[in-house]
């Protein structure tokens, strides 16, 4: 089983120190929880864990291994939900996920699509457009990516915004499950999700001491997130 580790981390977006100095170990079962305020770098470490943002220093391993040396191998690790809801309008909630089954190698990408939403709760969705899912539908479609195309991490952008406590209860029960099998979760909140035994990183004890405020500047789209952003 293997371990994933970041040491002595620093993320710069723009001109900006978001993070310095940090490190994580997460083992087989093991959850990590990114806490902090807005703007201290919760999502830009979930995309470094996740490969899609290079840290301007320090080293992520998975399994002892330079995860540098191999990007990607690394992404086939790792399964990342962003808190931006990847739908495509025009296709069916099914279709979406068959789209993410497929690529991740899923044998019958729709039959493995629609399990997918009866375990999220939401079979009644599978054929309705994206484009007239609710808030909280478009985010169980998502977060059913995590069972149509697994993978050991899950790395998981604030996923139980616009949730109802019934879903939240039952992720709860999802995110448990994938640990009790050995894998492995980091997430981002501002409210408490069940993560029994899981560790908390608060990301603001990493920020760098400065008056400078936010320049502002896009970072030039080095993060391009080919998982999220490359809905079918
Ligand atoms: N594409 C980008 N280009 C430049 N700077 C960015 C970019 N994305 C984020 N930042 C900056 O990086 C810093 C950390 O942002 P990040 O989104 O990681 O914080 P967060 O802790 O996830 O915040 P929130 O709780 O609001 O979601 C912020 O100062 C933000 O302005």
């Amino acid at each position: 089983m293997p371990v994933f580790t970041g040491s002595e981390l620093t993320c710069l977006r723009g001109d900006r120190l978001v993070f310095t100095g940090l490190d994580f170990r997460l083992e087989p079962g093991g959850a990590l929880v990114l806490l902090g305020p807005n703007g201290s770098g919760k999502s830009s470490l979930l995309r470094v864990m996740g490969g899609l943002l290079r840290p301007f220093r320090g080293a992520l391993r998975w399994d002892g291994a330079l995860v540098a040396d191999d990007p990607d191998a690394h992404r086939a690790n790792v399964q990342y939900v962003g808190h931006l809801d990847a739908v495509k309008p025009v296709l069916t909630a099914a279709e979406n996920l068959a789209f993410w089954a497929a690529l991740g190698g899923a044998a019958d990408p729709m039959a493995r699509a629609r399990d997918a939403l009866n375990r999220l709760g939401v079979p009644q969705i599978a054929d309705v457009p994206g484009r007239c899912l609710s808030a909280g539908q478009k985010r169980r479609l998502n977060l059913a990516r995590l069972l149509a195309a697994p993978a050991p991490l899950w790395l998981l952008d604030e996923p139980t915004v616009a949730l109802d406590r019934a879903a939240i209860a039952l992720f709860e029960g999802l995110i448990a499950e994938h640990r009790a099998t050995g894998g492995m979760v980091a997430l981002s909140t501002h409210t408490d999700i069940a993560t029994p035994g899981g560790e908390e990183l608060r990301l603001d004890d990493f920020t760098p001491q400065t008056d400078d405020e936010d320049d502002g500047q896009d970072d030039g789209g080095q993060d391009d997130d080919v998982r999220e952003g490359a809905a079918p």
